[in-house]
């Protein structure tokens, strides 16, 4: 199994375009929203993802951060773009308000959001829940599909867990109809597996007969698993 090992992953604002590779600039960019309460661990799933990279100092984020990955998906590279929200009060309720305020932008456009808590956090759920509502509530007109993906990091701190796990996993699979993963940033389980799940789900509400074949760019190595 072969994949790109070069990263050109780019941080910058949401101007930042599409790689001259990929899809050739013809398909706009797969658009991954991480959103969360403070310091659920957003920063550190990203980067663990992107550049295997963690870090035990918290950096509160003040500002959206936007990178520029890539991903195989079913023999075609496409661009990702994940955009790492700070802990937003409020999803916009509209375009207005998603322009106005420079943390939000371009939030009500993506294709897909993960949205993160603290399995040690019961207020962190909390916000996850509330997020989730005002995400199908207030979400852009004609994009009915609105995957998203619920994560519940710091597995590695189980015993600190503060809802149990099948409780949360049937809440979301069975009445949000969202597809859910736990995750260690800091001890990368699982971090590979959050981004396939959402890719799958994008792929499959842009073309139902996609079953996602995903390799990462950058983000598969050595003992990490394969997604086939
Ligand atoms: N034990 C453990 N700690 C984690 C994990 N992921 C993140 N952390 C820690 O949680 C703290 C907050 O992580 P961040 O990634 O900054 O969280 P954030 O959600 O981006 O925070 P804000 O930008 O403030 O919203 C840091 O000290 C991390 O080291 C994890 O999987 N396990």
């Amino acid at each position: 199994m072969h994949w790109p090992v070069a990263c050109e992953n780019r941080e910058g604002g949401a101007g930042g375009r599409g790689r001259g590779g990929g899809s050739g600039g013809m398909s706009p960019p797969f658009k991954i929203a991480v959103l969360g309460a403070q310091g659920v661990g957003k920063t550190a799933i990203v980067r663990r993802f992107l550049c295997d990279d963690y870090s035990e100092t918290p950096s509160p984020n003040h500002a959206r951060r936007v990178y520029l990955s890539a991903a195989v998906l079913n023999g075609h590279v496409h661009d990702l773009q994940i955009t790492d929200y700070p802990a937003i009060p409020a999803f916009p309720g509209s375009s207005l308000q998603e322009w106005t305020d420079s943390c939000c932008r371009g939030i009500r456009s993506a294709h897909v959001y993960i949205l993160v808590y603290d399995i040690c956090c019961f207020d962190s759920f909390e916000y996850v829940k509330t997020m989730r509502q005002q995400i199908l509530e207030t979400r852009v007109l004609g994009t009915a599909e609105t995957p998203i993906l619920i994560v519940g990091n710091k597995r590695d701190l189980q015993r600190g867990r503060v809802i149990p796990r099948h409780n949360v996993s049937d809440l979301v699979r069975k009445s949000w109809k969202c597809g859910y993963v736990e995750c260690s940033a800091h001890f990368n389980w699982h971090i590979l597996l959050l981004f396939s799940e959402a890719l799958r789900s994008v792929g499959c509400s842009r073309c139902k007969h996609v079953h996602a074949t995903i390799r990462f760019q950058r983000a598969l190595r050595r003992e990490r698993c394969v997604l086939m």
